[in-house]
Parts: C-alpha cells; sequence; structure tokens
C-alpha cells in the first residue's frame, strides 16, 4: 500500500511504504493533519453526501507520531494530532482520524499499535460523519496568511483582508504550495527580495502554482511551471486563473517523473497522484531562465542538480528549496559546483539555499 498524502495544514506530500507492519518514512515531515488529496472545489454531491467515520484515539504523547503514520498504513483515510487538545490528560494526546465507513476501526486500531509495539489497544471513539463536514472543517482552518509585509496568501474562500495587498489567491486542496508552510515561504520571500520586474521564471516542482503566481505578481515577465504529479498542474492552473493569470504568461507542464527523484534503494517518488491535466505541448528544455527555483525536498534536488542548474542563464539565480537544515551541508556541496555566492536562509528546521549561476 503505498498512498499518496497530503497534510492540509503543513501542506506537505508525503509517501507512506508500508511493507507488512513496518512502517517507513520516506521524508521527514512536520505533522498535524495528513488526508489523501482531495481537490475541495471538485467534490460531487454525492461525495459530500456520503458518509464516513470519524475517529478519536487517545495515544501517548510519545507514540503518536507512529501512531498516525501506522494508522495510515492500516485503513485510515486521514490522520492529525491534536497537540492543543485540552481534554486529555498531561502526557496523551488526541488523534483524529478518518475512516471510510467500510473500514474496520477497531481492528485498523489493533493492528497499528501492535505494528509499534502498543501493548493495549489505546482507547477511541468513533462518530459518524459526512464529508461536507470534513470538507468544511479543512476549509475552516485554513486563513489567510500575511508571509511578508504587503504579501498575503488567501483561501479561494475568504475575503483578502487588505485590499491594498499582493493578494495570491489559492485553493490549497489539490496541490502543496499553501504558503504558511516554511519551505514555500522561505522561495517566496526570496522571490519578493530579487524580482525586479521583466525576468523569466521557472518554478520547477510547482505544486499549486503558488511560486510562479507570486513570481508573476511580484512583476516577473513570464513564468512556467512544471511538475510530474498532473493534479499539481490542474491545481496550479486553477490556481492561475483565481489570480487572473492567463496561459500567456504562466505555461504549465506536466513532466515525466524520473526514478532518479529517490534515493537509490527505493523507486518511489512520494509526489504521485491522479488528475485530469492533458499538457498540449511539451516543456521546451532550451528554454533558460534568469530565476529557476526548485522546492522539491533533498533527494530530487541532488539527483536533479545538472538539469536543474541547466534551465539558468549564466549569472542566473537558482534557489533550491525543501531542505531541512541538518541536510545543507550535502545541498551545498552538490550545488558548489554549479553555483557561487551561495546564500543560505533559515526557517524553523528548513532552509533555502541560493546563489548565482557560474558563468564559467
Ligand atoms: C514541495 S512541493 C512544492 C510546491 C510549490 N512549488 C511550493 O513551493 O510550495 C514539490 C512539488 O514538486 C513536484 N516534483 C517532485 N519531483 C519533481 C520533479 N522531478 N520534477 C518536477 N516536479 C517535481 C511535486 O509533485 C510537488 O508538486
Amino acid at each position: 500500500m503505498s498512498p499518496v498524502l497530503c497534510c492540509f495544514r503543513n501542506h506537505i506530500f508525503k509517501h507512506l511504504a508500508c511493507t507488512n507492519s513496518l512502517v517507513r518514512r520516506e521524508f521527514s515531515l512536520t505533522k498535524l493533519l495528513s488526508v489523501k488529496a482531495v481537490p475541495l472545489s471538485t467534490c460531487t454531491n454525492a461525495s459530500l453526501t456520503s458518509p464516513f467515520l470519524s475517529v478519536h484515539i487517545q495515544c501517548r504523547k510519545d507514540f503518536a507520531d507512529m501512531l498516525s503514520e501506522a494508522l495510515l498504513c492500516f485503513g485510515a483515510s486521514s490522520t492529525s494530532i491534536d497537540e492543543q487538545d485540552s481534554h486529555v490528560q498531561n502526557e496523551e494526546i488526541c488523534i483524529s482520524s478518518i475512516y471510510d465507513i467500510s473500514k474496520d476501526v477497531r481492528k485498523s486500531i489493533l493492528h497499528a499499535a501492535d505494528s509499534i509495539g502498543l501493548k493495549d489497544l489505546p482507547t477511541y471513539k468513533i462518530v459518524k460523519g459526512y464529508h461536507s463536514d470534513w470538507i468544511k472543517d479543512i476549509q475552516d482552518s485554513f486563513h489567510p496568511v500575511e508571509v511578508t509585509k504587503g504579501l498575503w496568501i488567501v483561501p479561494e474562500w475568504r475575503t483578502p483582508l487588505d485590499l491594498q495587498a499582493t493578494n495570491i489567491i489559492l485553493n490549497p486542496g489539490l496541490a502543496f504550495g499553501t504558503g504558511d508552510h516554511p519551505t514555500t515561504k522561505l522561495c517566496l520571500l526570496l522571490l519578493h527580495e530579487i524580482i525586479k520586474g521583466k525576468e523569466s521564471f521557472l518554478d520547477y516542482g510547482t505544486g499549486s502554482g503558488i511560486l510562479a503566481i507570486a513570481a508573476l505578481k511580484f512583476g516577473a515577465d513570464f513564468a512556467v511551471g512544471i511538475d510530474i504529479d498532473p493534479q499539481a498542474i490542474t491545481a496550479a492552473r486553477h490556481n492561475a486563473t483565481l489570480n487572473n493569470i492567463g496561459p500567456d504568461i504562466l505555461q504549465l507542464y506536466l513532466v515525466p517523473s524520473e526514478e532518479i527523484n529517490s534515493p537509490s534503494e527505493n523507486n518511489s517518488t512520494g509526489f504521485e497522484g491522479q488528475g485530469s491535466y492533458e499538457p498540449e505541448a511539451s516543456f521546451d528544455e532550451i528554454v533558460k531562465y534568469d530565476i529557476v527555483v526548485a522546492n522539491i525536498l533533498l533527494y530530487p534536488l541532488l539527483n536533479l542538480a545538472d538539469q536543474i542548474v541547466s534551465f539558468a542563464k549564466p549569472g542566473a539565480m537558482v534557489a533550491l528549496s525543501g531542505i531541512i537544515t541538518e541536510q545543507l551541508p550535502r545541498i551545498t556541496g552538490r550545488y558548489s559546483e554549479f553555483l557561487e555566492d551561495i546564500t543560505v536562509s533559515k526557517m524553523d528546521d528548513w532552509a533555502c539555499v541560493s546563489g548565482k549561476k557560474r558563468r564559467i
């Protein structure tokens, strides 16, 4: 089983590989709410009214992360860890999860607990709910985010708080990139600082299209977004439309997923998905850009370094994000042959590396 999951609160796509009772993390990730990616704006009436089971599980704090992931491997459609939950005792925490109505919840919790070495079945409570409530909950949890003074990311269903600001309108339901994860924020801050007007911009791993949309709003002349996930391309086009950005200035391409995305012992990209986008033309690999940003995590950044840098003009800015600070030496080591004037910006445990492509 290898579900593709999207954390709506922390907005990280993650891929969990589960072999028998072995639960493995493909990427180092933050937690909170993990759900199978659902396009919020495209749910049918039937899916909105179909019932599901909302399950609240009490668990020791130090096991919560592991149990949460194990539940996903044993049938839960989503899990969220509520660190703020005041109803539970000091050392305990509540995991809220969603199950399809057909699932045997007790068996799932039992297997998940067993797989991480918990001897007792955790206490749990099941409530029947409807997807419309769940989607409303998710929508309610998103608010406009001010990335820096005068730059707001506004969920499609909210009203901008500052009409004079640069407001990027987004539907965060379809793809990674809602603007409140540090990996995205670091890129947004960099683009805000370096775009002076008229640049060409390549968004390598566009996700929701947020960086390309931001670059255009900051003054770039045109932008290209590429992604291996069709759902990301669909999301990015939808989000571009929300911002009155047409295909004349934002081109989006679905590109083939390369195995080199992942470490050699594993062929999973961690970014698989499904969507309806039919590309009309293929990405022109000859064109060079003034700015190239790739927010695609450590292994793709390492494996695709030559390719990422090849899209930059000599002297162009190249920025790499999705890096946990302890991974920094591997990225700076790999990219120092291509980039000069390397700088590093950090937020929480995340870092963004940028530099100018050497002219040779
Ligand atoms: C972490 S998200 C970044 C989204 C957005 N650019 C942002 O900064 O918030 C990474 C995106 O890169 C895409 N991706 C991963 N590997 C890729 C590759 N080799 N080529 C193109 N896109 C890739 C994923 O599908 C995903 O949409």
